[in-house]
């Protein structure tokens, strides 16, 4: 199975490097503006391919991006320290109303997988520009922010956080919802696991955690100028669902038809995710205050997603 990748940056490859990894697909094609640098990432991670698999990994312009399953859209601008992902709507609307049509023209029945920023919003653009169903454009959303909890609180109980059942949903961004009310760890209600095992989950912890799921890019982006290594896990993590139709429960991002009475918002939920795309939407048990919250961060992208014209 072939995938694409549009954006060579450093989502663009960590994605393509993960991908090579596990041996996911048999072909990855490079595209970016910058063709010197799409073709320097092929080469680099190509090389790590005698060391993991057989994937056939090039850098071309759009025609050789026909007959990929999934095309990974991580093009156009990144936060800068002390920016927010918002403020980079503008600049990356203008870059997928030109990217999406080259895409469409080439692959019209592949599934698009947005990664950039502000993520949400820019998926909504995606599926309005390209006159896909939702189900098959899919924003990674809060695969991220949701694999950020889950790590923190399997490091704050001592256990593996693939034993932590928990999702953040709404926006990948400010005014996402951490669903602390429905996490699980094993079978076991959070709280619950979390008192006998002498480790509780006082409001400091609580609020630690959420400060790291929350504040995690900006810091990160203080300190090194940009994140790529958890979205690229993550970006690979929903290939691999939609390659092997996994219908895998992933928090990403889709044009939902209505939230709270929000009409036609993408954001995130628990999905089910195969070949298809998104299959079904799961609705998790909230609490008031989460549900609060959600309707908060649905009406945010909402007027977000307005305010671009397409023209
Ligand atoms: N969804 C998520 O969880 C995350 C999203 N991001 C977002 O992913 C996006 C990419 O981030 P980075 O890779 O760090 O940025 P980067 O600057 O390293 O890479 C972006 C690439 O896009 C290319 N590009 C720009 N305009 C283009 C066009 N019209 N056609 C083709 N290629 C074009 C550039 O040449 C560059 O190589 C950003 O919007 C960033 O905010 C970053 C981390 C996590
Ligand atoms: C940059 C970004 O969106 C993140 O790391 O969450």
């Amino acid at each position: 199975m072939k995938v694409a990748i549009v954006g060579a940056g450093m989502v663009g490859s960590a994605a393509g490097y993960a991908l090579v990894l596990q041996n996911a697909c048999s072909e990855l094609v490079f595209v970016d503006l910058n063709a010197k640098r799409a073709q320097a990432e092929a080469e680099d991670i190509g090389h790590a391919v005698p060391l993991s698999g057989s994937t056939i990994v090039r850098a071309g312009g759009y025609p050789e991006i026909a007959g990929a399953s999934v095309v990974i859209l991580a093009c156009g601008v990144s936060q800068r320290p002390g920016e927010t992902r918002p403020e980079l709507l503008s600049r990356n609307a203008e870059v997928f109303r030109a990217v999406i049509g080259e895409v469409m023209a080439v692959v019209p029945d592949a599934i698009l997988l947005v990664a950039s920023n502000p993520v949400d919003v820019i998926t909504d653009i995606s599926t309005r520009l390209s006159g896909l169903p939702a189900a098959r454009v899919i924003g990674s959303g809060t695969i991220l922010d949701t694999a950020r909890f889950r790590w923190l609180i399997g490091r704050h109980l001592g256990i593996s956080p693939g034993s932590i059942h928990g999702y953040v949903l709404g926006e990948h961004g400010d005014s996402e919802v951490l669903a602390w009310s429905s996490v699980r760890a094993g079978s076991v209600p959070l709280s619950a696991f979390a008192a006998q095992i002498g480790a509780p989950l006082t409001a400091d912890v609580r609020s630690r955690i959420d400060t790291g799921v929350r504040r995690a890019a900006y810091t990160i982006i203080e300190g090194k100028g940009a994140t790529w290594y958890g979205i690229g896990a993550g970006l690979a993590r929903i290939v691999r669902a939609i390659l092997r139709d996994e219908q895998a429960v992933l928090s990403v991002s889709t044009v939902e038809p209505e939230v709270q009475g929000v009409r036609d918002v993408a954001l995130s939920l628990p999905r089910l995710v195969g070949a298809q795309g998104v299959s079904a939407t799961l609705w998790p048990d909230l609490d008031a205050d989460e549900t609060e919250a959600f309707g908060r961060s649905a009406a945010i992208l909402k007027e977000m997603s307005d305010s671009v014209t397409l023209g």
